[in-house]
C-alpha cells in the first residue's frame, strides 16, 4: 500500500523568543535534527464500514488507535471537507478531544502527550476525514526541550496528511537523495495546518516555529511575517541540553502573565529584544571575509545574544540549569543563552570560528560533568521534505 513520508526540522531561536508572542522580531533556524512521519491509508473494513484511525508515536513506546466511529460523533460527517481552509480548533473540539484521551489512560509520567496526540487528532481528521489510516511519528528531536519539536511534529504530519488527501503536490526527489520538497504556495497550505496544531500545543504560539520548520533556512520573523535571512559565514552553535523537562504552552502563558502585572516594565523588555533581534539579523547577513571582520562580527552577536539572555531573565523564563550552564562557559570566555521556551530544555552557546578545538572540548566535558548533554547541529537548512514508501 503507498505511503505517504514526509519530514520537518527542528529549529534554534537565536533572539527574540517569546517576545515574539507579543510581536516582537525573532531570528530563528532550521537544523538538521528532524521529526518523520508516516501515513498509510487503510481500506474501510467490510464488516462495519468503518476501520480505525491509529498512532504509533515511536519517541514514547506508545501506541493510540480510535475507532472512525467514534471520530465521526467527535468532528461530525463534515470533518475534512475543508482542507483547503485551515481554521483553528474550536473550544467544543478540545473539549471532546479532551474527554476522548481520558479515555486513553495515558501514562501520568507522560501525560504531556494529551497535547501532541489533540494535535494529531485535529490535523487527520480535518484533512482527512474520519477514514481508517496509520501514522507513525519518530523524531531526533528532544521532545520538550526548546528546539520545537512541537512544530516538526505538526509540519511533518500536516505535510504527510496533506499529501494523502492530495491537496499538494509533492516534487521529484532532489538528486542524490530520496527526499524532494513541495511548491512554494504547497508549503504556505502545510504551515497554516502546522499553525492550528501549535496552537493546541503552544497555547498562544507565535507561528515562528513552525514557519522555519516548514520553509527551513534562518529567518527574522515578527507579527506573523517573515523573510529569509543570506547568512555569509556559517553561524556554529553548541547546544546543550539540560535535560530538565518543561512545557512551552506554561511558561508562554507565565510571560503573559507578568506582561499583564507589570504592562509598562515588560513593554520595556519585549521593545528591548526587539531592538535586539534587529540588529542580529543585520549582522547575521554581513558579509565578512577576513579574520578580523569575522571576529568582530562574532562578539557583536555574543554580546546580542548576552543581552536577549538578561532580558529572558526578566520575563522569568531563565532556570538554575540554564544559569549553570552560563557560568560554565562564561569561565572559558563563551557566551551562552536558552533558546526556545526556557524554563530547562536547551541553552545555545556561540562557537567562534578561531576557538581552539581544545577549549571546545574542555568547555563540552565541564558542561556535560553537571549531568547535562552537548551536541553540535547545522544551521540554516531544508525545511519540510517529502518522499513516497
Ligand atoms: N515526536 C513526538 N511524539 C509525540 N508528541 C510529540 C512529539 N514531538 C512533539 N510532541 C508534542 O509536543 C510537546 C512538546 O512541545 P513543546 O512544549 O512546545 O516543546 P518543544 O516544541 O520545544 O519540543 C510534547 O509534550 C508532545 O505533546
Ligand atoms: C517561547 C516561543 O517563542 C518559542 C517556543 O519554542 P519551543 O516550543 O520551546 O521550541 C513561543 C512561540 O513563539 O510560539
Ligand atoms: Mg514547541
Amino acid at each position: 500500500m503507498e505511503g505517504f513520508r514526509a519530514r520537518a526540522p527542528g529549529k534554534i531561536i537565536l533572539a527574540g523568543e517569546h517576545a515574539v508572542v507579543h510581536g516582537s522580531a525573532a531570528v530563528a533556524a532550521a537544523i538538521d535534527l528532524y521529526t518523520h512521519s508516516s501515513l498509510h491509508l487503510l481500506p474501510a473494513s467490510e464488516e462495519d464500514g468503518a476501520g480505525a484511525v491509529e498512532v504509533d508515536l515511536r519517541d514514547t513506546g506508545l501506541v493510540f488507535s480510535w475507532p472512525c466511529a467514534r471520530l465521526r460523533e467527535v468532528f461530525g460527517d463534515t470533518a475534512g471537507a475543508a482542507v483547503n481552509a485551515p481554521k483553528p480548533c474550536s473550544s467544543d473540539e478540545l473539549a471532546a478531544m479532551a474527554e476522548l484521551l481520558e479515555q486513553e489512560h495515558i501514562p501520568e509520567d507522560k501525560i504531556w502527550l494529551a497535547a501532541g496526540l489533540s494535535a494529531f487528532l485535529y490535523l487527520y481528521t480535518s484533512i482527512l476525514g474520519c477514514r481508517p489510516g496509520k501514522a507513525v511519528v519518530k523524531s531526533d528531536l528532544p521532545l520538550g526541550a526548546g528546539l520545537g519539536s512541537s512544530a516538526a511534529f505538526s509540519v511533518s504530519l500536516s505535510g504527510a496528511l496533506l499529501a494523502a488527501a492530495g491537496a499538494v503536490r509533492p516534487q521529484a526527489a532532489d538528486a542524490g537523495t530520496e527526499w524532494g520538497s513541495f511548491h512554494k504556495e504547497d508549503l504556505e497550505l502545510v504551515n497554516q495546518w502546522a499553525f492550528q496544531g501549535e496552537k493546541i500545543i503552544h497555547g498562544k504560539p507565535s507561528g515562528i516555529d513552525n514557519a522555519v520548520s516548514t520553509f527551513g533556512s534562518m529567518i527574522k520573523f515578527k507579527k506573523g511575517e517573515f523573510t529569509n535571512l543570506k547568512s555569509s559565514n556559517p553561524v556554529k552553535m553548541l547546544i546543550t541540553d539540560t535535560k530538565v523537562g518543561r512545557n512551552t504552552k506554561a511558561l508562554v502563558a507565565g510571560v503573559s502573565e507578568r506582561a499583564s502585572r507589570h504592562p509598562d516594565a515588560m513593554a520595556s523588555v519585549i521593545s528591548a529584544v526587539n531592538s535586539i533581534s534587529e540588529e542580529l539579523s543585520s549582522i547575521v547577513e554581513l558579509a565578512a571575509d577576513d579574520e578580523v571582520a569575522i571576529t568582530a562580527k562574532e562578539e557583536k552577536l555574543a554580546e546580542l545574544m548576552e543581552m536577549n539572555q538578561g532580558l529572558l531573565q526578566c520575563m522569568g523564563v531563565s532556570h538554575c540549569a540554564i544559569e549553570t550552564v552560563l557560568r560554565t562557559t562564561l569561565k572559558y570566555n563563551l557566551v551562552s543563552k536558552l533558546t526556545g521556551a526556557g524554563g530547562g530544555g536547551c541553552v545555545l552557546t556561540l562557537i567562534p570560528s578561531l576557538l581552539p578545538n581544545s577549549v571546545l572540548e574542555k568547555t563540552t566535558a565541564e558542561i556535560e560533568s553537571h549531568g547535562f548533554r552537548c551536541f553540535q547541529v547545522k544551521v540554516g537548512g531544508r525545511g519540510l521534505q517529502f518522499c513516497r514508501g
